[in-house]
C-alpha cells in the first residue's frame, strides 16, 4: 500500500497534437476511497490505465510512495484492475476464479481460503462458489470480477473502470455500499471511475472531477455540492445543475440587468462575470425579496417531493428549486434573492470570488 504521486503526468495519443490528459499534477493518498468523475471522453480511463501500467505517459513520472514506477509494467505494480466488463476464466469455477490472483501469488492455501470466503460472503456469492463462472449471467459474473479484484488483501490500489455497468440497477446499491464495507475492512486505495454524479457521492471519500482531461476540483461531496470551484462542477454536480447568470462588476456592485444583487468580493476588478447559484438556494418571492432581481415564471415541474420552478431574469434563465406545492404558475412576476453564502461568482469558469451582502459595505 502507498501513496501514488502523479508528477506533471500528461498523455497524447497523437503524438502531441491533442492531449486526453493534460500534464497534472496529483497525489491518491494511501487507503482512500477516491471516485473518478466526470463525462464519456475527459480522460478517466486513460488516467486510470497511466496508474496501472496499461499505458506509459507521453510526460510525468509515476511513483507508488518514493519508487519511480513509471517504466514498471503492469504486473510489477501490485494493482488489481476491474473493468467494465467481466473478465473470467469462464471453465473455472467461482471460486477458482476468486482464488486464482491469491494462487498466482503463492499465498498459503488456508489463507487462501479465508479471503475467498470473506469476498464470497460480502458479495452475495456463496451459493455460486461452485458452478461453472460461464454459467452465471452477465451481473453476476462482473460480481465475480469485482471479487477478483478486492480478494488480495496487499495491494497498492484497487482500480474499478465503471465496474457495475452490466450489474442490474436495484442491486448496484446493495454492491456499492458492500463495496464500502470491504473498503472499511481492507483499507485498500480504491480509484472507482464513473460517469454517474450518484454513484460517485454516494461511494466516496473524495470526488475527483475531471473535465476534458484536466481534475477541475477534488473535494467531500458535499464540499464539491456547496462550494463549486468551476461552472463545470456546479453543472455536472446537482440536479438540476447550478444556475449560471451573466452579470456585471461596477463600483464593487454585482449587477444582473441592472439591478444590484450583492457586493463583490474586495479586490475583484470591475468588469463582467458569472454568477453561480444553485437551484436549492436561489429565494423567490414578491417585490420585497430584497436585494432582488425581476423574473418571470415560464414553468413549474411538479416533482412530487419538491417543485422546480423555471424562470426568466431578463434573458436570463433561473431554476429554483422549492418545496412542493409552490404556489406559481406561468407568466407569474416574481423576484430571485441571490443569497451572498450561497453564491460564487466565476470568471473564465473558475471561481474568482463570492457575493458579499450588499448591507455589510454600506452600499445598500
Ligand atoms: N487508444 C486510443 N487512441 C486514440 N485516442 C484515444 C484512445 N483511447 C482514448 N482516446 C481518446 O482520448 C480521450 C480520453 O479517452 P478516455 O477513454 O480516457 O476517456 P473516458 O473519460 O474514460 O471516456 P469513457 O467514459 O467514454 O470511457 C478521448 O478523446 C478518446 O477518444
Amino acid at each position: 500500500m502507498a501513496d501514488i504521486r502523479l508528477d506533471g503526468v500528461g498523455h497524447s495519443y497523437d503524438g502531441g497534437k491533442t492531449w486526453a490528459l493534460k500534464p497534472m499534477t496529483w497525489t491518491w493518498r494511501d487507503a482512500r476511497a477516491y471516485a473518478l468523475l466526470g463525462p464519456s471522453g475527459c480522460g478517466k480511463t486513460t488516467l486510470l490505465n497511466i496508474i496501472s501500467g496499461l499505458i506509459t505517459p507521453t510526460v510525468g513520472r509515476v511513483y507508488f510512495d518514493e519508487r519511480d514506477v513509471t517504466g514498471v509494467p503492469t504486473a510489477g505494480r501490485d494493482i488489481a484492475q476491474v473493468f467494465q466488463f467481466p473478465v473470467l476464466y469462464e471453465e473455472m469455477s467461482v471460486y477458482d476464479n476468486l482464488a486464482f490472483p491469491l494462487r498466482n501469488r503463492k499465498v498459503p492455501k488456508q489463507e487462501v481460503d479465508r479471503r475467498v470466503r470473506q469476498v464470497s460472503q460480502l458479495l452475495g456469492l456463496d451459493q455460486v462458489l461452485g458452478r461453472r463462472s460461464r454459467r452465471l449471467d452477465p451481473g453476476r459474473q462482473q460480481i465475480v470480477s469485482l471479487g477478483r479484484g478486492l480478494v488480495r488483501a496487499q495491494v497498492a490500489a484497487v482500480l474499478l473502470d465503471e465496474p457495475l455497468t452490466v450489474v442490474d440497477p436495484a442491486l448496484k446499491w446493495t454492491l456499492r455500499s458492500k463495496l464500502k464495507e470491504i473498503h472499511r475492512d481492507t483499507g485498500h486505495t480504491l480509484i472507482y471511475v464513473t460517469h454517474d454524479q450518484t454513484e460517485a457521492l454516494t461511494f466516496a471519500d473524495e470526488v475527483v472531477v475531471v473535465n476534458d482531461g484536466e481534475i477541475v476540483q477534488a473535494g467531500e461531496p458535499a464540499e464539491l455540492f456547496l462550494s463549486p470551484a468551476h461552472e463545470f462542477v456546479g453543472h455536472f454536480i446537482g440536479s438540476p445543475g447550478m444556475n449560471v447568470v451573466p452579470a456585471e462588476i461596477a463600483g464593487g456592485v454585482v449587477r444582473v440587468n441592472g439591478g444590484d444583487v450583492g457586493a463583490a468580493d474586495d479586490g475583484l476588478p470591475p468588469g463582467p462575470v458569472r454568477i453561480g447559484v444553485r437551484p436549492e438556494f436561489v429565494e423567490i418571492g414578491g417585490p420585497e425579496t430584497s436585494p432582488g432581481v425581476p423574473a418571470r415564471v415560464t414553468e413549474v415541474d411538479r416533482m412530487g417531493a419538491y417543485d422546480l420552478v423555471h424562470t426568466v431574469a431578463g434573458e436570463h434563465r433561473v431554476i429554483v428549486k422549492t418545496e412542493a406545492g409552490a404556489p406559481y404558475r406561468p407568466d407569474d412576476g416574481v423576484h430571485l434573492h441571490f443569497p451572498a453564502e450561497r453564491t460564487f461568482l466565476f470568471r473564465d469558469q473558475v471561481r474568482c470570488g463570492s457575493l458579499a451582502p450588499l448591507h455589510e459595505r454600506g452600499l445598500a
